[in-house]
């Protein structure tokens, strides 16, 4: 700690120098909310930070109480939390409700809330109808919807009108059933330089920060290098400034097949599993509740 805090409250985050503990979004000591820009200065210090989807309080707290400085409240709620086969049927009110959620679990990480399939299309004006209620309703620190070139105009109204924007581009999951699958984006000459337009006018748009999904290393790192606002990588390779996996995918909770560019840290699906056979089995050999567990 470089200074003494004002009694009773928590360390501030005016740090004197690039790694000050407050300052940093990971392993930061800051007790107020996370914004856009700390974002930003984070890829000036060149520091990397880590970003994971959450759909509820009670988890999105134990990733608040570790650090993790961003969470998505992502649209693959659709198949990993809803039981859709996609994102495409996620609605407004659906998001809103689990975007609530996650903000009234955390103190400190920023909030992102995925506009869903059918919010945004139509136009800016729908655009900002459906970013100000996840603002209103939810309580979100930012929004995050799909598209490059042809998502501009939307970008630009929103931010405009005070709404913090994280783009998405490469793979964007919500046009699933065009690409009849989910196909690696921006391979080949052409394929590349039409990623780096589209990155390039969500930055001029006013995006703070633009995930690159399911695309070439190579061609990711070239994107991250020609932006001032962060990359946000999903099986993007090492060169994005962030990195983000939806939760049940990096815990290993995900029902079967997951994608190659996921790596499970745990096998949460396992040891659940494994919990409530165990609670079977007592309950059924009566081995639960013991007298510890009964009132007299
Ligand atoms: N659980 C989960 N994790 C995700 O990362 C995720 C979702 N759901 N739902 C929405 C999208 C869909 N995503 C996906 C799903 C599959 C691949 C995938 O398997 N792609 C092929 C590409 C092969 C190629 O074109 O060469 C692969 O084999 O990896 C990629 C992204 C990412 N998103
Ligand atoms: C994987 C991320 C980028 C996402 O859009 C989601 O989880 O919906
Ligand atoms: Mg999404």
């Amino acid at each position: 700690m470089t200074h003494v805090s004002p009694a009773g409250k928590q360390p501030d985050s005016s740090g004197t120098g690039p790694s000050a503990a407050g300052k940093a979004l990971y392993g930061g000591t800051g007790s107020r909310r996370i914004t856009v820009r700390d974002i930003a200065s984070a890829k000036e210090r060149g520091e990397k930070w880590p970003m994971l989807t959450a759909y509820d309080a009670m988890t999105a707290s134990v990733f608040d109480e570790v650090g993790i400085p961003v969470m998505l409240v992502g649209d693959s709620m659709g198949n990993c939390h809803l039981g859709y086969e996609s994102t495409v049927p996620v609605t407004m009110d659906e998001i809103t409700i689990l975007s609530a959620a996650v903000v009234r679990g955390t103190k400190r990480a920023l909030i992102v809330g995925d506009l869903p399939f059918g919010s945004y299309q139509e136009g800016p004006v729908q655009a900002l109808r459906s970013a100000t209620r996840l603002v209103k309703e939810a309580g979100v620190g930012a929004v995050k919807l799909e598209g490059g070139e042809r998502s501009a105009d939307q970008i630009q109204l929103l931010v405009e009108s005070g709404i913090p924007v994280m783009a998405h581009v490469g793979l964007t999951p919500q046009s699933v059933h065009a690409y009849g699958g989910y196909p690696v984006q921006g391979r080949g000459e052409e394929a590349a330089q039409q990623l780096l337009r589209d990155a390039k006018a969500v930055q001029d748009a006013g995006a703070f920060a633009v995930v690159l999904e399911t695309v070439p290393a190579e061609v990711a790192g070239e994107v991250t290098r020609s932006l001032h606002i962060p990359t946000v990588g999903i099986g993007a390779g090492p060169d994005c400034d962030a990195q983000v996996l939806v939760w049940t995918d990096m815990a290993g909770l995900t029902a079967g097949r997951v994608p190659r560019f996921v790596k499970q840290y745990a096998q949460l699906r396992q040891t659940l599993g494994d919990a409530a056979r165990a609670y079977a089995e007592d309950v059924v050999g009566g081995a639960y509740p013991a007298a510890e567990h009964s009132f007299r």
